[in-house]
């Protein structure tokens, strides 16, 4: 799968290092990562890795500087890796000044009653003595289709400004081969996989959600039903116990709650736990620890290979939805978001696919999941001007 790309700058496409010319692209090699500490802005593409096993190796051996972009949900499709020719860091979020309007949006059906059937089949699995699975996190789709394009950084600046933290990130997908030649895949996610700064790592692994309400009153209370759902607790359970199973043998020292804390979104509460370590070997990269973390629970399920077939199943391709958006330099450090909250805006620029999940345990009820869906593609849908209340 290891293919390496090269872009012309000069006329806006893409060449293949074996030659050969691929579709023209736009701004190739876009990517922004806003979080509220540190933010990334890279662009241009100087390699491209499909592979990330390939951009790993060459990251330990010193032939590219830093690698940025998005790992798929399938650890099996290619990834939209890339060396970027320019890469800035800057304290605090991004600030996108100049984006373009966004346009207006006809948007598909928010409610599908479709992703009944789709939890139902889940729990029966769940429920099924004879299956190994314990928890799937199954999600769906809505489009959005409109008339004039989007700008992925218009989508961006919108999300960033949606949160009080700034989170957001956008990333040119077209490294990942000629089916997303020119995608975007643009979102905000609260879910750090894997923080890397020398030898200290650290991971916020989110799973149990309940909706906010505007009421303050009704508000806290959500949230404290939350922390005594012994459903969501389970949840939360399964992804903590296969963080720990991970991160213990990359590590000297790692240091995890016994109990999860509330943390929020304007959209949602969370269950979250702050988990932190030492690295046993400083120069391990931040990549490697992605790779080997991803997919964990929040995306995925319990046991991962039984997850995978019941969502492939279940649901069908996911692309880049579920796996992780970030970035490694060459010692190693870096961050990588969950690719939760997002959205991938087509070539054309004029159809938007958003995706929304949650995790499904036996005691699941198909009516609360599609509620909680459309509570979670609100941060994509709001940011992009469109109603939820519909
Ligand atoms: C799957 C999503 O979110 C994940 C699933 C959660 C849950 O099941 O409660 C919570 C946070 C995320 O880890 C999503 O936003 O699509």
């Amino acid at each position: 799968m290891t293919r390496t790309v090269v872009v012309d700058r000069g006329i806006g496409t893409t060449t293949t290092r074996s030659g050969r010319r691929g579709e023209p692209t736009r701004e190739s090699g876009v990517f922004e990562l806003s979080r509220p500490d540190r933010s990334i802005s890279a662009s241009g593409v100087r390699a491209g890795f499909d592979d990330p096993r390939a951009a790993l190796e060459q990251l330990r051996s010193g032939s590219v500087s830093a690698v940025v972009g998005a790992l798929p949900f399938r650890r099996d499709r290619p990834a939209a890796l890339f060396e970027p020719v320019t890469m800035r860091h800057h304290d605090g979020s991004a600030a996108v000044t100049h984006a373009p309007a966004l346009p207006a949006f006809t948007v598909g059906n928010l409610h599908d009653a479709s992703h009944l059937d789709r939890v139902a089949a889940g729990v029966a699995v769940l429920a099924d003595a004879s299956s190994p699975l314990q928890k799937v996190v199954l999600a769906r789709t809505v489009e959005l289709s409109s008339e004039h394009e989007t700008h992925p950084m218009a989508a961006f600046a919108a999300l960033v400004a949606g949160t009080p933290t700034g989170n957001g990130y956008c990333v040119d997908l077209s490294s990942a081969g000629a089916e997303y030649s020119g995608r975007t895949l643009v979102g905000s996610s609260p879910e750090v996989l894997i923080r890397k700064s020398g030898d200290v790592v650290s991971c916020h692994p989110l799973a149990g959600s309940a909706p906010r309400f505007t009421d303050p009153e009704q508000d806290r209370s959500s949230g404290r039903t939350l922390t005594q759902s012994s459903k969501d607790l389970r949840e939360h359970a399964f992804v903590v116990d296969a963080l720990r199973e991970t991160l213990a043998p990359f590590c000297k020292t790692l240091d995890i709650p016994d109990q999860p804390t509330l943390t929020n979104t304007p959209q949602l509460w969370h269950l979250g736990t702050p988990i932190s370590g030492v690295l046993a070997d400083p120069s391990t990269p931040s990549l490697e620890m992605a790779l080997a973390l991803h997919p964990t629970p929040a995306v995925c399920g319990t046991p991962t290979d039984v997850a995978y077939s019941t969502i492939e199943e279940l649901e069908g391709e996911r692309g880049f939805y579920g796996g992780a958006v970030g970035w490694c330099d060459a010692g190693g450090d870096g961050e990588w978001m969950v690719t939760i909250r997002c959205a991938e805006i087509s070539a054309d620029r004029r159809r938007i696919t958003a995706y929304g999940g949650g995790g499904i345990i036996a005691e699941s009820d198909p009516d609360a999941e599609l509620a909680e869906t459309v509570t979670k593609l609100g941060t994509v849908l709001r940011a992009l001007g469109v109603s939820t209340d519909v």
